[in-house]
């Protein structure tokens, strides 16, 4: 199958690697850095189960995708319209578009521009980081929750070692990771403290259950059916990942934007337009754009 990877990074080179290392035809498109890397000397794929360099395509060219019967979108979701716009031009309307990225609404943005007819959100299970130029790092776990749309699609998926299932509830399964990541990354961020270390300190399980019940009241009324109790899966978190920094951390330290528009700045959107009042959403929305602002 060609397949083609828009965003090179974490995600991005994590599945397209897998999936190349299967014998599909992949292509990264991504960033200079990353592009020169790969086509110098491969891409280098460092997981929990083997440590291999492949030997596959990358180009910087929105245009590589041309004739890709699968499109792995992997760019954050500020990202995505950019993207989305760039690669319009090159799609078949007949290609499968998966977009493997958190936030809750990139799919159906992506149904709106561009022409492909068959478009899946993917809920991405998996813990990986660029540890530089062409080096993914694996961090563990790797599975995908998939729409109906995208069922054909599961034995390549299973015959590439990434384990997927279709949902009839994709859109609960995105609002529930919504919830966590509205819980953790602003707080892990301004506090600069991993997740075990961060449920520790005063105050912090209030705020998250503030953050939890708002989150939950918008998901009701937006008609979302959340598939398990929230509150569980966030007291859960810190147990299973002590040491994680959330990604919206990880943004901040190296300097780049984070995806929090999308994260507890999509919750406080959405309540505002329902009339429901999300202040504690809304204040980590505010810090953590203050400090997304900061020079340096
Ligand atoms: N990493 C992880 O473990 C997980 C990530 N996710 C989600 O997956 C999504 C992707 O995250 P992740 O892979 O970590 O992010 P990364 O920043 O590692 O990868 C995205 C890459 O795409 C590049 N990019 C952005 N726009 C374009 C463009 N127009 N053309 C070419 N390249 C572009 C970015 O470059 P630049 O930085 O220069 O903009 C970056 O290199 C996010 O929504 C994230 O929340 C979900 C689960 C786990
Ligand atoms: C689930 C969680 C919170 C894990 O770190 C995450 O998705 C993130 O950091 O963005």
């Amino acid at each position: 199958m060609k397949i083609a990877v828009m965003g090179a990074g974490a995600v991005g080179c994590y599945f397209g690697g897998m999936l190349a290392r299967a014998g599909h035809e992949v292509v990264l498109i991504g960033r200079p850095a990353h592009v020169e890397a790969v086509q110098r000397q491969g891409l280098r794929l460092q997981t929990r189960l083997f440590d291999e360099t492949l030997s596959l395509a990358a180009s910087t060219e929105p245009a590589a995708a041309a004739g890709a019967e699968l499109l792995l979108f992997c760019v954050k979701s500020p990202d995505t319209e950019a993207a989305a716009q760039a690669l319009r031009p090159h799609l078949a309307p007949g290609a499968l578009l998966l977009s493997l990225q958190n936030g809750v609404d990139n799919a159906e943005r992506l149904r709106e521009l561009l022409p492909v007819q068959r478009v899946s959100a993917a809920v991405v299970y998996v813990a990986t980081e660029m540890a530089g130029p062409g080096h993914l790092l694996h961090h563990g776990r790797g599975e995908l929750v998939l729409e109906p749309v995208a069922e054909a699609l599961l034995p390549t998926l299973a015959l590439a070692g990434v384990p997927a299932e279709i949902s009839p509830n994709v859109r609960g399964a995105l609002w529930a990771k919504l919830i966590l990541n509205c819980a953790y990354n602003a707080l892990s961020a301004l506090a600069r403290l991993p997740y075990g270390e961060l449920v520790q300190r005063p105050g912090v399980p209030a705020v998250m259950e503030d953050v939890v019940a708002e989150c939950v009241a918008v998901a009701r009324a937006e008609g979302v059916q959340l598939p398990a109790d929230p509150l569980i899966a966030v007291r859960g978190l810190a147990q299973t990942m002590p040491g994680q920094f959330s990604s919206t951390a990880q943004d901040l330290m190296r300097g780049k934007p984070t995806e929090i528009d999308h994260l507890n700045g999509h919750v406080l959107r959405r309540g505002e337009a329902l009339g429901i009042p999300t202040p504690a959403n809304r204040v980590l929305h505010t810090l953590v754009k203050l400090a997304e602002a900061r020079p340096g």
